[in-house]
């Protein structure tokens, strides 16, 4: 049994996070936690999620806090503070605002709860869980982002499209930044258990296109509706019961990496990783030459901004 918490739970993935993850048997208590000054609308929260858990037949615990000591006893701590971008923006502009709200966040959690596993959401999400790790002090296991598990799950729903069939029939990876340089993993890709590369249809396939689409689609969803919800939202929810229920996974989210994948190291940046009760672990794997060469660039741009993000953030801290 496990106790969740949701570090940004008023905001709009926070809170969808929360009654989403609230489903799953092994969520013993789901822990709404925001800003003081937040307690009114959060016990508003809990008393609506405990109404739709009575009519589903839920059992899971509603607590919320504003507080540090909250967050002891968090076996999962899913982060989603911050600003979300307009669609005029990057995700990278949101780096240096943002890393200072996860920095706080990091520190308090390192301190009330360093055993748990925590998820970061925030953007720019492989430059924030680097953040995340290094200011929390802990494990490298048991930081991790979503990376582009969301992208893969883009892409899957392009090709299920494509190829006309059920969602489940396709696999497929992308690895990289959860942004513009992220690297499909075309080698990786197969539908009804076959490469698409054998399928006949594939010489159709338009692949810039999608990866296109991939790429587009945050920006595009948040001109049309302000944000992206249900699409982040359910991927974390995949995560998160897949350690809470350790499914033993293998996905590509944002993780440390060390020499395993192509001699790079000391970043977060998603690979395929194993996900566990016990931690995320990235996978050392084989890329195509073109693979790796867009990786190398993906690395490349998330070290350059990291590093400056946290210069800033220690030159603030000596202050
Ligand atoms: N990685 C992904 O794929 C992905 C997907 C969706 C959203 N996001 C990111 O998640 C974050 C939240 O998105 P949202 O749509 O829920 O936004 P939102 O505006 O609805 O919620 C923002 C949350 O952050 C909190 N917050 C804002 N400023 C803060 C501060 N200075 N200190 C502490 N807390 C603060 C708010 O109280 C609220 O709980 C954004 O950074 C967004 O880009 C990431
Ligand atoms: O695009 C965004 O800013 C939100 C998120 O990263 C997404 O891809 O949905």
């Amino acid at each position: 049994m496990a106790k969740v918490t949701i570090v940004g739970a008023t905001g709009q993935v926070g809170s969808y996070v929360a009654h989403a993850v609230s489903q799953f048997p092994h969520v013993q208590e789901m822990c709404l936690y925001g800003r003081p000054g937040n307690e009114t609308y959060l016990d508003g929260l809990a008393h609506d999620m405990m109404d739709s858990f009575a009519a589903r037949g839920t059992n899971t615990r509603v607590t919320f806090g504003t507080t540090p000591k909250d967050l002891r006893g968090s076996d999962i701590i899913v982060l989603t503070s911050g600003i979300p971008r307009k669609a005029t923006q990057t995700r990278l502009d949101l780096a240096l605002e943002n890393a200072r709200i996860v920095k706080g966040y990091a520190e308090q959690i390192g301190r009330m709860a360093p055993e748990a596993i925590l998820l970061v959401v925030t953007n720019p999400v492989d430059i924030m869980t680097t953040v995340a790790l290094k200011y929390s002090g802990m494990m490298p296991h048991r930081v991790f982002g979503l990376g582009t598990h969301l992208d893969s799950m883009r892409l899957k729903a392009c090709l299920a499209e494509f190829f006309n069939v059920h969602v489940s029939e396709v696999h497929t990876r992308i690895i990289g930044e959860h942004g513009d340089t992220m690297v499909p993993m075309w080698s990786a890709t197969t539908v009804g258990g076959i490469q698409i590369d054998n399928l006949l249809g594939v010489a159709r396939l338009p692949r810039e296109e999608m990866i296109q689409r991939v790429k587009s689609s945050g920006s595009y969803i948040i001109q049309a509706k302000g944000a992206t919800v249900y699409g982040p939202g359910d991927a974390i929810a995949t995560l998160t019961r897949t350690i809470v229920e350790d499914e033993n996974r293998m996905l590509t989210v944002s993780t440390q990496i060390r020499r395993e994948v192509c001699g790079h190291e000391g970043i977060c940046v998603s690979v395929p990783a194993r996900i566990t009760r016990g931690g995320v672990f990235p996978i050392a794997v084989k890329f195509s030459d073109e693979e790796e060469q867009m990786f190398a660039k993906s690395v490349q741009l998330i070290r350059e901004t990291t590093d400056k993000v946290c210069a800033v953030l220690d030159a603030e801290s000596r202050l």
